[in-house]
């Protein structure tokens, strides 16, 4: 019986590699237990209007223009107690100011206006009367020269794909939208240097550079809709934060406009430039509090010619951790990246988005992808990897893809939990950086801590990257769940000595969190970075630093 189930496994998990069938057989002849099934069956059913994985590939497009439909989001305002700062109220003079800088591209449509002022979750909601649309830096700086003088504050918006709150406005803040700041201004074939603007959206950019044999060292769930700048911005981390690092490494220059309209040219292409102090990282992963990013220097690493995905299933989480160490030892240079899922993370995007799993029911799955330079070379190493992961028992059941439809339909169960996540109710997010080792620990203890008064407790993300995403959901938002969740994960994890914050950022949400992360001197001089680079707190206010008492 084994050996016929064996082959089975081995037809899916190494369709290219005839050669190691002898290996496989032996390997799952030994004791692996493993489950048939086709890729037919794996491949998910069409979606609704977030993409089609089938043909087409799973885009997940999140409109800022189209957010989920439901009943209306309570305002910021009334939800939490927040009080607005003395900023002037647009008026009908500053609109025709605007006017006067943007010919054409002051929205005041409620239409419009509805959707931007609510992020996509739907768990907060400005109040802001209008949008503003510039094309160019210098319209950004004559805008914000403008709302300087007349001390009106300004939320700046990209694609709207923010976790915490922090792309919308708290009360009527201006938005100032990048959407049309969307040109490529330069791309070195050679280096893989791309110079564009700020509003250009992440899959537009990652197509163009692919097209030019490179890719974008950052990839997200959010790419059909987020901006660069706001990646840069939010210091957006991601799925490829494993093999390519941080914005702080991969971005090599930005233009900044300030809060007084002054524009800060460092858009260095440049790898190496020690001159002085590096100004450009104090703006990524600012949310937009300390100045508008409105263009973008980025280093994109030459294409992978090879790419390999494994899904497997295990048993325990001590096993997803004891297959990352394998797969570290074993792939080496070849692993890109390393994402866990809970079986609830699998109930989530199965139920809601009608995905289907590719392997048999297990407590945790993990998704491995290996980028490099030869399918042969990369293929014995991660069938190496495989075969002893199975023999030992870490792994029970598995697949791999190594063509680009089947590739992106297995990303698609991971990078799709979110969307499923907003399905499901009110979400509470937590996006957390914890030793590995007890990385699962407080999804355990929630679930127990919370019982009943929590419709989920989810755990998954960049195991890799010690990178867990705690989410909880509820029908509708209640306040209790919400005290009973913080400060307790917060505290849990500055026990652990943690992050709050792992690459979501602060925004509206966390920002009264940061202590947990940071100590009082470097709260101190934030708080002074940001007085000086905005003294009237015009920048996105209420976001990413906590009201001074
Ligand atoms: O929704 C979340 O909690 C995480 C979203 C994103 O960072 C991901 O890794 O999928
Ligand atoms: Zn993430």
């Amino acid at each position: 019986m084994l050996p016929q189930r064996a082959r089975a496994m081995l037809r899916r998990l190494v369709p290219r590699q005839p050669l190691r069938l002898f290996q496989w057989q032996a390997a799952c002849a030994r004791g692996a237990s493993v489950q048939r099934r086709t890729w037919a069956s794996m491949i998910p059913r069409p979606l609704g209007p977030w993409g089609a994985v089938g043909n087409s590939p799973p885009v997940c497009r999140r409109s800022s223009s189209t957010p989920a439909s439901g009943p209306e989001v309570a305002l910021t305002q009334e939800r939490y107690p927040v009080k607005r700062l003395p900023f002037s109220t647009p008026s009908e003079a500053d609109l025709a100011a605007f006017e006067r800088i943007i010919p054409g591209r002051v929205v005041t449509d409620t239409e419009v206006l509805a959707a931007s002022n609510v992020d996509w979750l739907r768990t907060v909601r400005g109040c802001s009367r209008v949008l503003l649309r510039p094309r160019t830096s210098e319209e950004v700086a004559h805008i914000l020269r403008y709302c300087h003088e007349r001390n009106l504050a300004v939320n700046p918006q990209g694609g709207n794909t923010g976790m915490v709150g922090g792309s919308v406005p708290v009360f009527d803040e201006i938005i100032l939208s990048t959407a049309l700041m969307n040109q490529v201004i330069s791309f070195h074939s050679v280096s893989g240097t791309l110079v564009c603007q700020a509003g250009c959206i992440l899959e537009e950019l990652s197509q163009y550079v692919e097209a030019r044999g490179f890719v974008m060292p950052l990839d997200l769930g959010a790419k059909g809709s987020c901006h660069i700048g706001g990646n840069v911005a939010t210091n957006a981390g991601g799925l490829r934060f494993l093999r390519y690092g941080s914005l702080h490494g991969t971005v090599l220059g930005l233009e900044v406009v300030l809060a007084d309209g002054t524009v800060l040219n460092c858009l260095s292409t440049l790898r190496k430039d020690n001159t002085g102090y590096d100004l450009k990282q104090l703006f990524i992963g600012s949310e937009g509090t300390l100045g508008v990013i409105t263009a973008v220097s980025i280093q994109c690493p030459p294409k992978p010619q090879a790419v390999n995905v494994a899904f497997l299933g295990c048993p325990g989480f001590a096993e997803v951790l004891q297959t990352f160490s394998t797969c570290k030892g074993l792939l080496g240079e070849i692993l890109s990246a390393y994402e866990f899922m809970d079986a609830e993370c699998m109930w989530l995007v199965r139920h809601h988005l009608h995905l289907t799993s590719p392997v048999q029911e297990s407590p945790f799955y993990v998704l491995i992808e290996t980028s490099g330079s030869r399918a042969e070379h990369d293929a014995e190493k991660l069938n190496d990897f495989l075969e002893q992961a199975l023999r030992s028992g870490l792994v029970t059941d598995g697949t791999v893809a190594t063509d680009q439809m089947k590739l992106k339909a297995l990303w698609a169960l991971r990078e799709r939990i979110s969307e499923a996540l907003s399905r499901d109710g009110y979400v509470y997010k937590y996006d957390l950086s914890l030793p590995t080792d007890t990385l699962y620990d407080l999804v355990t203890d929630l679930r127990a801590r919370l019982g009943s008064q929590a419709k989920r407790v989810v755990g998954y993300g960049h195991l890799g990257d010690g990178n867990l995403h705690l989410n909880v959901t509820s029908e509708d938002f209640s306040r209790s769940l919400l005290d009973a969740l913080e400060p307790y994960v917060y505290e849990w994890t500055a026990g652990q000595r943690g992050s709050v914050s792992a690459e979501h950022g602060l925004g509206f949400k966390k920002k009264d969190a940061l202590h947990y992360s940071k100590p009082p001197a470097a709260l101190r001089l934030m708080q002074q970075l940001k007085a000086l680079l905005d003294p009237k707190g015009i920048l996105n206010p209420y976001k990413t630093l906590p009201a001074q008492a």
